[in-house]
């Protein structure tokens, strides 16, 4: 049977697509016009925004009214996929920048930026983990966050690029080089791990997932994403050990049974624009001056004492993190949990440090 009187609707925090995702024609314009009172312009920049997760984010983004100025930038296709995105009858506008044949593409684009999202990069296939995209990654996340250093000092950067463990690690030292370092507004995107907990807890009890909010923190790979059971929003839901360890071994591999059943094609795309779109929105809603705005998030952190970096539960403001909430009281397991990532968090970051040490 289905639970009723919701504690969490997880569509509310998907503003302003609630009436989309109800099925209501009246979606988008109707919807557009009621959003609040804040006329706030926008802009967001997508860096990755021709690739599998930068085409359906960028449709999203397109879609909101929180969303005014919509700057779409890749290597290359990203004017086709502009143009193609200008057509929709929504009031943001569009324009596509190609770095592959215009110097001042990073510059145009990222001039006036106030929220910056990264999935440039490449994707895993089967076999490899998400380390093993450091070789690529590493540079490129370093190369386009040089650019927000220069072009965009004080926009909100959402990393999407794996490994984010690392990534956002080389995104903060990046910026420290430039001086223009502000450890409130730079996100690992691990909203994926949320959107998919609460899918799984869904499925397993029969809920709606729309119900649920699952806390997840730790970081973005194996044993570092690590799900909060015990402060699943209703609370009253409960698990067998045994359904709460392959609930957690789930959570912990859904990128891998994503990558696995893609075969060599890509890893999550959809459900990850999905994640970077909700994320985008809490951001922009921040922007807005919207208050009890949270989000989980891997940000600069000193939650974990050994650790620079965690994903913890935080509360978004106008100039980024506004506070870090921490991980809340976690079961004798839960805290396992965490000693146990702690080794392998630690190796990611340094990593992440030491690359941009070196290129330096
Ligand atoms: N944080 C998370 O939860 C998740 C992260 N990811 C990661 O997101 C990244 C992107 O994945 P997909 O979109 O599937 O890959 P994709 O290969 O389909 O798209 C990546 C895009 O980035 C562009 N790109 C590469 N270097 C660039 C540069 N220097 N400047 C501008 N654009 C550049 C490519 O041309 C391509 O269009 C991967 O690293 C993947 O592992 C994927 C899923 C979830
Ligand atoms: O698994 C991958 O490579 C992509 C990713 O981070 C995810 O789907 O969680």
């Amino acid at each position: 049977m289905r639970r009723s009187a919701p504690s969490v609707n997880r569509l509310a925090a998907f503003q302003p697509f609630p009436t989309f995702a109800r099925g209501n024609d009246e979606w988008p314009r109707g919807h557009a016009r009621n959003y609040g009172s804040s006329d706030t312009c926008v802009q967001v920049t997508v860096l990755g925004a021709s690739g599998g997760i930068g085409q359906p984010l960028s449709l999203l983004l397109k879609l909101s009214p929180l969303v005014s100025k919509l700057h779409l930038v890749d290597i290359k296709h990203t004017l086709g996929v502009a143009a193609d995105l200008s057509h929709i009858d929504t009031t943001s506008t569009v324009k596509g920048f190609t770095t592959e044949k215009d110097e001042k593409a990073l510059e145009q684009s990222l001039t006036g930026s106030h929220i910056v999202i990264i999935p440039a990069g490449v994707p895993r296939k089967p076999g490899m983990s998400r380390d093993d995209l450091f070789n690529i990654n590493a540079s490129v996340v370093r190369d386009l966050v040089t650019a927000c250093a220069c072009f965009c000092p004080k926009a909100l950067i959402g990393v999407i690029s794996n490994p984010i463990n690392s990534t956002v690690p080389i995104a903060a030292e990046v910026m420290k080089l430039s001086n223009v370092y502000d450890p409130k507004k730079i996100f690992g995107i691990t909203s994926l791990d949320l959107v998919r907990s609460n899918t799984f807890v869904a499925e397993l009890k029969n809920l709606d997932p729309a119900d649920i909010e699952v806390p997840v923190i730790g970081g973005h790979a194996g044993k570092t994403i690590i799900p909060v059971l015990s402060q699943i929003k209703p609370s009253g839901i409960c698990f067998t050990d045994d359904e709460a360890a392959k609930l957690i071994h789930r959570i912990q591999e859904a990128g891998t049974e994503v990558v696995k059943a893609k075969a060599g094609t890509g890893s999550a795309t959809l459900s990850m624009a999905y994640a970077a779109a909700r994320f985008t929105f809490s951001l922009c809603k921040a922007l807005k001056g919207e208050p009890n705005i949270y989000e989980w998030a891997y940000v600069a952190s000193n939650i974990v004492d050994c650790l620079s970096h965690f994903s913890s539960k935080l509360l978004i403001g106008k100039d980024g993190v506004a506070e870090n909430l921490g991980n809340g009281d976690l079961t004798k397991k839960e805290q396992e949990m965490v000693n146990n990532a702690l080794e392998d968090l630690q190796k990611s970051i340094e990593k992440g440090v030491e690359f941009v040490k070196k290129s330096a």
